[in-house]
């Protein structure tokens, strides 16, 4: 069943979520993960009452600045654009089909942070090396393939490499950082940290190998981060 408006069901859901989509790319220049547009952020809206599913997205090309709630735009789970007055972003279809092949993900991130990018341009996974990486990325970040936006390649290729991953991050090859989530909240996070952990280890290697951190204690220090760290 296609949607071709946003149900009535729906509308609070969906107006909830462009609130929130839209803060969170407030996010993206607040950390510096981003240059001039170059990030989105979106989150799923669960169908209710029979309707598919939808999610938020930013219309592509537009300032952060520019990025209120009413400037969101939303589309269904092929990536057809269902409310909004603009394109939605260039990577939508990249989110689209995360969102039909990992139900679990309910927010999706794409940014070419700088220190992220610079391992995805050497397609080399980032390794487990600070407690940092184990406590949110479970042991090292992951390098996807190669993929040419304008069609599904993006969204499988962060698929096949997620999917069984502890990861929440993909570098995908000579091209950037995707990271996911439970929410988008929790994938700005996750893009976040990476950058930060991507910028220590690379500056650790000019200096010397650093030192992998045994997998007992990568399992000890990612359980106890995902299930007891913070405000419970
Ligand atoms: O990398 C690319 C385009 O190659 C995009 O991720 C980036 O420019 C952001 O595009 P959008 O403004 O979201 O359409």
């Amino acid at each position: 069943m296609t949607t071709t408006e946003v149900p009535a069901a729906m509308r609070a859901a969906v107006d909830a979520a462009k609130e929130r989509v839209a803060a969170l790319h407030a996010e993206l220049p607040r950390w510096e993960l981003v240059v001039w547009t170059a990030g989105n952020v979106s989150e799923r809206v669960p169908g209710t009452d029979g309707h598919p599913d939808l999610f938020v997205i930013k219309p592509s090309g537009v300032s952060y600045d520019e990025l209120d709630a009413e400037a969101m735009v939303v589309c269904d789970l092929d990536g057809n654009l269902v409310e909004g007055t603009r394109n939605p972003s260039s990577d939508t279809a990249a989110h689209a089909y995360v969102y039909r092949h990992m139900d679990h993900v309910n927010g999706v991130v794409h940014t070419h942070s700088t220190y992220a990018a610079a391992w995805a341009a050497r397609g080399e996974e980032i390794p487990c090396v600070l407690t940092m990486m184990a406590d949110e990325f479970g042991g090292p970040v992951p390098v996807g393939p190669f993929a040419i936006i304008g069609d599904d390649s993006i969204g499988r290729g962060i698929v096949e490499t997620l999917t069984g991953h502890r990861s929440p991050a993909v570098l995908m090859q000579n091209h950037g950082p995707f990271t996911i989530g439970k929410d988008a909240k929790a994938a700005v996070k996750a893009a976040v940290l990476l950058e930060e952990v991507a910028r220590a280890v690379h500056v650790s290697r000019q200096l010397g190998e650093p030192l992998p951190i045994p997998q007992d204690a990568i399992d000890s220090l990612y359980a106890r981060y995902q299930n007891v760290y913070g405000q419970r």
